[in-house]
């Protein structure tokens, strides 16, 4: 039976990437492109086409930020597949970030330097906002919607005859520091993406936890430092091109500046070439360019204990509990509204 795998965030940079090389080594996949913006997921599928004419890509509508989306969208996939063998968390937003330039030239002259450059620990914070659910912004995109799709996927993802994946995109840029089980969505701090990154670890631990006995296997990769709109997001693109020598500079003492979305989407597809059984599940798999520009997997331990992932989870069961609640209550209210009038 052909493989079924979706990847969400799929219409541009690491996504894409991941898509493209996927497609390489199985052409008779099917693939489903899962993104918020129909035409550029449009454009992405017949750039996919374009290299793989004999490909099956389909196309899903979903706003991982959007609550109602996700629910929508896993509906849809219910109807379309019996069954999903990958599923690519990888959609992700960083809005408004600001570069600390006094922690970076003070970090530049220290021995953290190296460590800088591959996890930007105390350079980055972020400015967010709520979204239409009320919740956190980056919150709901980078963890919460993939969370819930996770949930009303289960049937299609826990199947006692056969195995499941879900793989996130994290990042080396999570830490705990930035994480407060008190606050889990960051409505007070100013490190969003860090704190959402840092939450999909755990989540992923917790799932193996209580999944692996279902046939779900959850895993963790970071790809680097790539360029794509979220990192001309930080630095203009044309910036980013005018120090590419000294990218490539420092690529000599760290691997972690993979740079194009190819080398990023390295993990993610390795990954997708192991047997579950064989992966370590606390760690992340980091995507790795050596100077000569070979690519590798490296995978490091999380930073993470036994019991936090538990009562992460169980948060977040609670959140979906209200959100749901809320969602059913609106429709209600909309559709007396509508026999109102
Ligand atoms: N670039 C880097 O250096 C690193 C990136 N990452 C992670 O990699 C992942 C991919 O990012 P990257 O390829 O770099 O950046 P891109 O901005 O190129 O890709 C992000 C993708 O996510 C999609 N997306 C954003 N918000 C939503 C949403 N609400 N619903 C559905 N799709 C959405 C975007 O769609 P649209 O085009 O509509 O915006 C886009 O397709 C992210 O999770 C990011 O955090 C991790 C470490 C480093
Ligand atoms: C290389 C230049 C001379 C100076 C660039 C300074 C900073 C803008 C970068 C240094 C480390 C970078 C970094 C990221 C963003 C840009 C930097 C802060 C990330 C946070 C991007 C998103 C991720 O998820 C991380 C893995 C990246 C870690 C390194």
């Amino acid at each position: 039976m052909e493989r079924v795998v979706i990847v969400t965030g799929a219409n541009s940079g690491i996504g894409l990437a991941l898509c493209e090389r996927l497609l390489t080594e199985d052409v008779q996949l099917r693939l489903c492109l899962a993104c918020r913006n129909m035409q550029r997921a449009e454009a992405a599928r017949a750039a996919l086409l374009t290299s793989h004419a004999d490909a099956h890509v389909d196309l899903l509508h979903l706003d991982v930020g959007s609550m109602k989306s996700v629910l929508d969208a896993a509906q849809e996939v219910k109807t379309r597949y019996r069954k999903v063998d990958f599923l690519y968390l990888n959609a992700g937003i960083m809005p408004n970030p600001q570069v600390n330039i006094g922690a970076f030239f003070k970090g530049l002259l220290s021995r953290n330097a190296i460590r800088m450059f591959s996890t930007a620990e105390g350079l980055l914070t972020q400015q967010d906002r709520l979204n239409a659910d009320g919740l956190q912004e980056v919150f709901a995109t980078n963890l919460f919607g993939h969370f819930l799709l996770i949930r009303e996927l289960e049937p299609l993802l826990c199947q006692s005859s056969h195995t499941s994946r879900v793989v996130w995109t994290s990042s080396s840029n999570a830490s705990h520091s930035a994480f407060s089980m008190e606050d889990i969505q960051h409505r007070n701090g100013t490190e969003p993406y860090s704190s959402s990154k840092y939450a999909s670890d755990m989540l992923s631990v917790a799932l193996n936890r209580q999944k692996n006995s279902q046939g779900l296997f959850s895993s963790v990769i970071c790809p680097g430092l790539v360029m794509t709109n979220l990192t001309y997001g930080i630095v203009p693109s044309f910036f980013w091109t005018l120090i590419m020598p000294i990218m490539y500079l420092i690529r000599v003492f760290t691997n972690t500046f993979t740079i194009s979305p190819y080398n990023g989407a390295e993990a993610l597809f390795w990954l997708f070439l192991q047997k579950p059984e064989s992966l370590d599940p606390r760690a992340k798999y980091h995507s790795l360019t050596s100077a000569l520009g070979r690519n590798y997997v490296q995978p490091q331990q999380m930073d993470v204990d036994n019991e936090t992932p538990e009562v992460l989870f169980a948060k977040l069961l609670e959140l979906e509990n209200f959100v749901k609640k809320k969602l059913k209550s609106e429709h209600l209210d909309g559709d007396a509204h509508q026999r109102k009038n």
